[in-house]
């Protein structure tokens, strides 16, 4: 049985994590980049264009310390793209800027896919390329200065393909987050989630109980004696009782409730919207069925019992640490009263 040190809540796992960091480089690059070309849009005398970058610079800078903490990041993200982009049009429609400035514009899709992702992201870059565009016939289209179309279609042509190439990055990423987060947060043995994915419902689930007042509880789980068992029929014979009882766990819970996998014999669940005098049916009803029904594999038939404690949110504690320390030790004294029995 595991000891109540060993309950210690998983932290939850974080989102896209390279978001922070790339926005804090885009910020000090706006600084940087926005003070040089102030200089020489003053020398230039573009002087409505330089009050811009110096504005934007400004604004990069005081962003840099909320944008170190914030738990708003997306919100941060918007608060400065949508000016750092519209002052990139308007800067395009300066007389004096050059055709050459339009290179600014392959930036878009490439921040906005990797700030604020496929969808949010593609259609902001969309947007902007399409206003970018529009800016640029409105310029040059018909200047027979300017290039000829096959190089303006070379220009259109690249900025579709960096589009393009940034969206199935972004796609391909957010493909790799999600599943290295699923198995982050699963049990590969049994497929149930882990103690990591328990405690990020904990969060949610005490936000819903501070909210509404919903009870909630926990029901630790140990199976009773299964040294033996591994050591009697073999691991692989133990590892098949984790998956059985895994099984059994799904198939009698209800949607809402919350099975998880703690580590070795070890099995942690939360029951929504129910309070301890019920969770102690439930916890009788899985303790029988486990009881009840051995765990049949070929010609062996394996006896399992369990211990099960239970805590609630609330009157045991208000974190998930002191509800873990209550429920353990309640599984603790179900332990030394013989096994095979829940106390809660
Ligand atoms: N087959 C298998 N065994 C595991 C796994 N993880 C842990 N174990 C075994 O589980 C056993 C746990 O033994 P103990 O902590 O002594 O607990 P117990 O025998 O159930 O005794 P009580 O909890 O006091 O009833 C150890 O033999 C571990 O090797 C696993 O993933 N697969």
């Amino acid at each position: 049985m595991a000891m109540p040190s060993g309950s210690r809540a998983a932290e939850p796992i974080p989102a896209h994590v390279h978001r922070r960091p790339v926005l804090q480089v885009l910020l000090w690059f706006t600084a940087a980049f926005g003070t040089i070309f102030a200089i020489l849009n003053y020398r230039n005398g573009n002087y409505g264009i330089m009050a811009a970058e110096i504005v934007m610079g400004v604004f990069a800078l005081s962003l840099l310390r909320i944008v170190r903490r914030t738990v708003h990041l997306q919100r941060w993200i918007l608060v400065y793209l949508v000016p750092f982009f519209s002052v990139m049009m308007y800067a395009l429609t300066t007389s004096l800027a050059a055709p050459t400035i339009f290179a600014w514009v392959l930036l878009i899709p490439i921040l906005s896919h990797l700030l604020l992702g496929r969808w949010v992201g593609g259609a902001m870059a969309a947007f902007y390329m399409l206003v970018a565009g529009a800016i640029f016939f409105w310029k040059f289209g018909l200047d027979p200065g300017f290039g000829n179309a096959r190089s303006v279609a070379n220009v259109a042509l690249a900025s579709v393909c960096i589009f393009g190439f940034s969206y199935v990055y972004e796609v391909s990423r957010e493909n790799a987050e999600n599943q290295l987060r699923r198995m982050a947060l699963t049990d590969p043995l049994t497929g149930l989630p882990n103690r990591a994915r328990l405690g990020e419902v904990f969060d949610s689930e005490k936000a819903r109980h501070l909210r509404s007042g919903t009870p909630l509880c926990l029901l630790m789980i140990d199976l009773d004696h299964f040294k033996q068992v591994n050591d009697r029929y073999g691991h692989d014979a133990g590892d098949a009782v984790l998956c059985f009882v895994a099984d059994t766990l799904r198939e009698r819970l209800r949607p809402s409730d919350l099975a998880c996998r703690l580590g070795g014999e070890e099995f942690g669940i939360f029951l929504a919207e129910t309070e301890s005098r019920q969770a102690r049916a439930v916890a009788e009803d899985l303790r029988g069925a486990i009881a009840a029904e051995p765990c049949r594999r070929a010609d062996q038939a394996i006896d399992l019992s369990m211990s099960i404690g239970i805590a609630q949110l609330g009157p045991d504690g208000d974190d998930l640490e002191t509800l873990f320390n209550a429920a353990d030790q309640r599984l603790y004294q179900a332990k030394i009263g013989g096994r095979n029995q829940v106390v809660g």
